[in-house]
This record gives structure tokens, sequence and C-alpha cells, in this order.
């Protein structure tokens, strides 16, 4: 178990968070959250838990109906909102833009940003070769495998250095084997790029494998049930390995989830 103290502020803060969507469903009652820089939090819970609605709020894509939370860069007392850029997601489906290459993909956030395309140029090369794409920079989404479209998702994400990076069941999609390519690139890029992550899965493996803290919620209404700090002795590097530190961390996030489902 790792030493979960916390040591600097957090980078998001959800403080007794409920949500009520207009049809009267209760999703998230007296949620508390609070992710540390450097992070990589796994969000594991029963289906419709509310795992889903928690990243939507962090993102600001949906409201919350009571409580409150602090986003990277915002200063409530302040007035001060996060920028474009502070907050990144990736989702299930890629949503590349079909009518741009890959490089003009991943260069959309900092053109946004108003980036020029000969000063992203370095940073795009470098992010695709980190997520092995180097030479797929001229191709278009319609030419790319599942996995590939998922990389140059992931490099979109992460080339604004976004100070939190909100990813939902983003390899639900993907066959085993690249699933696990995928896992190890985050990891690298999570680890180069020093990003803080908040990660919705339901594989007790790729939590464990990917996170430093796996949080845990309950099946209604969503509310954390437990969290495990995972400190990784088996060799991150070397994919999904079931040593004996690993399959006990598994073992623990799935007595967890079991409590979850029967709440
Ligand atoms: N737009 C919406 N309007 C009404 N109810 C919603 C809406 N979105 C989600 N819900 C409901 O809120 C609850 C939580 O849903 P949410 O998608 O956040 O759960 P989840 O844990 O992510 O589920 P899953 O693991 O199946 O993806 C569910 O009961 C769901 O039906």
């Amino acid at each position: 178990m790792t030493d979960m103290t916390p040591t600097q502020p957090p980078v998001m803060r959800m403080q007794n968070l409920d949500k009520v969507y207009p049809n009267g469903t209760v999703a998230l009652k007296n949620l508390f959250l609070d992710v540390h820089p450097g992070e990589f939090v796994s969000l594991l819970g029963p289906s419709g838990c509310g795992k889903s609605t928690a990243l939507k709020i962090a993102a600001g894509l949906t409201g919350h109906s009571a409580g409150r939370i602090q986003r990277p860069g915002e200063d409530e007392v302040r007035g001060i909102r996060a920028k474009p850029g502070d907050i990144a997601f990736v989702f299930q489906e890629p949503n590349l833009m079909p009518w741009l290459s890959v490089f003009d993909n991943v260069f959309l956030p900092l053109k946004l940003a108003g980036t020029s395309r000969a000063e992203a140029r370095p940073r795009i090369e470098e992010i695709l070769a980190t997520v092995g794409l180097a030479g797929f920079a001229g191709s278009y989404p319609r030419e790319l495998s599942g996995g590939m479209k998922m990389r140059v998702s992931i490099a979109r994400a992460l080339v604004t250095k976004p100070r939190l990076l909100l990813m939902d069941e983003p390899f639900a999609a993907l066959d085993e084997i690249t699933r696990n390519k995928i896992s190890q690139d985050l990891l690298s890029l999570w680890q180069a790029t020093g990003s803080t992550v908040i990660f919705v899965t339901h594989s007790v493996f790729e939590s464990v494998f990917l996170s430093n803290r796996i949080v845990v919620m309950a099946a209604r209404p969503g509310r954390i049930i437990g969290e495990i700090g995972v400190d990784a002795p088996y060799p991150r590097d070397a994919g999904f390995r079931l040593t004996p530190d690993y399959a006990a961390h598994c073992r623990e996030v799935s007595a967890l989830l079991t409590r979850a489902m029967e709440s």
C-alpha cells in the first residue's frame, strides 16, 4: 500500500457533490474526491453507479445539483474559471476529425490555443513518436485501426499538457492485445508528462496495472465506498503480469468491488 497522505493541494476537489438528473435519477450523493498532482486515479464501480457522471462534472460537461467542485485553474472565490486546455478528456469513441490528417487532429487543440503550426511541429512529432505513430502524421483516420485512432486521441488530449486528463472507459472497444499495448503507452506518457489522470474502467486488471490509487463507488446512490493505494512493486513496463504482488492488489480491488455491488 502507498502512503496516501496528500502532500500538495488537490488538482481537483469534489466536496459533497450531488447530481440529480432532470428525470429525477439520483446519480451521485455526497461524493467526496480529491485528486492530487501527478496521481493516476482509477474509478471503478458497478454499472450505473455514477462514474461517467462524476467525470462529466469534472470536465464541466454537466452541472452538479449540490456541493462544490474545484477544477484545475479555477478559483471560485476570485471567480476564475478553468482555461480551455487545462482539462482534456478521452472517451471510448476516439472522435477524430475524419477530414483532418493525424498531424492536424493532434494540432487542433494547440491551434485553438493560438499556437502556430511551425511552433507546434516538434511537440506533435515527439508525442506521435511516444504513442508509436511516428510514420503516420500524414495519414487520415479512415486509414487507421481502432487502436491507432485511440493513440491519436490520447496524443491529442495530452499535446496541450493539460493539468487533468479524464478518461472514460477509453479502451473498452479494443481487443486485449491492443489494450495492453496502449495501456503501456499511456503509462509511459503519464510518467513522461507528469499528468494527473482520472480513469474510469470496469477492468480490475487494467486499474491495478495503471493506477497508483483505485477509488471504488457503491451501487446506489453514487458515492465512494473505499479506496486502495497501489505501489506497483511488479514490473509495470512488462504488461499485465500475474506476479504475486499484482495478483494480491487485484484480489483486494475485487473484494472491494464485491462489497460495492452488495451495498
Ligand atoms: N442524461 C441522463 N439523464 C438521466 N439519467 C441519466 C443520464 N445519464 C446517466 N443517467 C443515470 O444516472 C445514473 C449514473 O449513470 P452513469 O452513466 O454516470 O453511471 P456509470 O457508473 O458510468 O455506468 P456504466 O458503468 O454503465 O457506464 C444511471 O442510473 C443512469 O441511468
